[in-house]
């Protein structure tokens, strides 16, 4: 079997998927010490689709995004991302501390060569539109959980929402709010959905939570735990959100459950 892991260059071709897993699995260690994470995972992303995966601890969920971020190579199956360049936010927004969320949000710009004018205005457009506009030049220890989360988003659409590059836009997201107090969590969802709409990007969303999924995403796939494994998926329609929440979540208590009796 190939291991193959294609970041290609954006095709032109509006419908093709901006990732697609194939046949994915990893493994790590060997021997009796092997942990099968993912196993014969096929996924795809289409151009502005937002989609989350939904699972326990320990099933994969970062493994999986690791591989689509580029950061590791599946051991069997092939990855293919066709988008511009990926910007992945985590769980901890892991700014600069010296530097104020303006020069944060400049610096993969600042990586990428573009000149002081062309930084700040980019910086001042983003900032806005997670609006902070007015917190520019503060730096992080000055701004709450939330704020600095949203910076950390401003960074990232930086990264990815790259006009001279072309290409789809992609997020990958790994629970970034699981840090967050709820309220801040809920004001955040819907922030990000809002910045979704407004920017065309598509989203990868990685989360343990059945309700933050089924607010967010227009597909919630679910994997079982160790091995990884699509167990089914649903498309998101704006009516009955309470009971497709309460259908999600009895599978979700199934896949938790027998993976306690294995
Ligand atoms: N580098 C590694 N070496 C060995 N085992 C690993 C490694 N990375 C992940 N694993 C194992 O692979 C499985 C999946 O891990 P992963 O971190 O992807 O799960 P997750 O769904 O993101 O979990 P969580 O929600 O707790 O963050 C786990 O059993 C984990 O222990």
């Amino acid at each position: 079997m190939t291991a193959t892991l294609e970041h290609t260059r954006p095709s032109g071709h509006v419908g093709d998927a901006v990732v697609h897993l194939d046949n994915v699995s990893k493994s790590f260690g060997r021997g009796t010490n092997t942990v099968v994470a993912l196993d014969g995972v096929d996924l795809t992303v289409r151009p502005g689709e937002f989609v989350c995966l939904l699972g326990a601890s320990g099933c994969g969920k970062s493994t999986l995004l690791n591989l689509v971020a580029g950061l590791d190579k599946p051991s069997t199956g092939t990855v293919s991302v066709h988008s511009g360049r990926p910007a992945v936010v985590f769980q901890e927004p892991a700014l600069m501390p010296w530097l104020t969320a303006a020069r944060n949000v400049e610096l993969p710009l600042r990586l990428r060569g573009l000149g002081r004018t062309e930084r700040a205005a980019a910086a001042t457009r983003l900032l806005d539109l997670v609006r902070l506009a007015e917190v520019g030049r503060k730096r992080p220890h000055e701004l709450s959980g939330g704020m600095r989360q949203r910076v950390a988003l401003a960074r990232a659409l930086a990264t990815t929402l790259d006009e001279a590059e072309g290409g789809n836009p992609l997020l990958l997201m790994d629970e970034p709010f699981a840090a967050l107090d709820a309220i801040t969590r809920d004001a955040l969802q819907g922030e990000l959905r809002r910045i979704w709409s407004q920017t065309g990007t598509a989203v990868l969303f990685v989360t343990h939570d059945v309700r933050e999924a089924v607010r967010l995403g227009q597909r919630v796939v679910l994997l079982s735990s160790r091995p990884g494994r699509v167990v089914r998926e649903w498309q998101i329609t704006e009516q009955d959100t309470d009971k497709l929440t309460e259908e999600i979540t009895g599978h979700l208590r199934e896949v938790i459950s027998s993976h306690g009796r294995a």
